[in-house]
């Protein structure tokens, strides 16, 4: 089978140039609202969304020989070793068909965040960081009813634990080389949208130079 890269090597004049595909990490704390948000760049901007979470949670249910391991660690809190998810979320990428992915609740711990590189010497385009109250965070978890054996007080506060000690500084490792975009994640969805649109529309559609972005189909008050 052809690695993720491979898939993505022919260019337009069907040569084969190297051409890495696109990946967006999607980080924030428990319930600051990655997937939903996810959900909607996918409809806008035809990404694939890629969910460690859920990729893991399938496989649990697939009867996989992890499955154990995985549904002791998810019910702890804890991050499952990266070769686990790092194999789940290449095999998702190469049965996409796609070449952009939004990679939601990936790298969770330095240990994700080196492997992934090794092992697909894919560098993230930017890292998409939702950032919101952990009060706000825990409200929406304890009312999310999907039936997640993880939405509960004890595990939550597990959670919230590993995001701030394992996650946090992955986000700064990227903060530190320009590449994270941060949201104000305690808003509406509607309005976080908005934000999260701004960043993904296509560079052209942007004027700059009045302290905010214009859309061209939009004018400010200034003409
Ligand atoms: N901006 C928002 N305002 C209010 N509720 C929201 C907002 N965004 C998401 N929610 C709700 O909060 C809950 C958690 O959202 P979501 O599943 O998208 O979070 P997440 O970051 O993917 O969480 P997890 O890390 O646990 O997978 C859902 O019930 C969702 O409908
Ligand atoms: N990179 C990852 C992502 C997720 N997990 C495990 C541990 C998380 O608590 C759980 C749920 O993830 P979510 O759906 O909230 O993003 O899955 C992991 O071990 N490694
Ligand atoms: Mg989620």
């Amino acid at each position: 089978m052809g690695t993720v890269v491979d898939a993505a090597k022919q260019d337009v004049n069907g040569s084969l140039a190297e051409k890495k595909p696109t990946v967006v990490f999607v980080l924030g704390g428990p319930g600051s609202g990655k997937g939903t948000q996810c959900a909607n760049i996918v409809e806008h901007f035809g990404y694939t969304h890629l969910s460690a979470g859920d990729l893991l949670r399938a496989e649990i249910n697939s009867g996989s020989e992890n499955g154990t391991m995985i549904q002791n660690m998810i019910k702890e809190g804890k991050i499952v070793p990266s070769e686990v998810t790092i194999r789940l979320l290449q095999k998702a990428m190469q049965e996409s068909g796609n070449d952009k992915f939004l990679i939601d609740g990936f790298p969770r711990n330095e240990e994700n965040r080196a492997a992934f590189e090794e092992v697909t010497k894919i560098e993230p385009a930017f890292v998409l960081f939702f950032d919101c109250a952990k009060e706000e965070m825990e409200r929406r978890l304890l009312s999310r009813n999907q039936g997640r054996e993880d939405d509960n007080i004890e595990t939550i506060r597990k959670r919230f634990k590993v995001f701030l000690e394992s996650s946090l500084p992955v986000v700064e490792y990227y903060d530190s080389k320009g590449k994270v975009r941060k949201i104000d994640a305690a808003r509406p969805i509607g309005e976080v949208f908005e934000s999260v649109k701004a960043i993904f529309a296509p560079k052209n559609e942007k004027v700059k130079g009045y302290g905010h972005v214009l859309r061209l189909n939009e004018c400010c008050s200034c003409t």
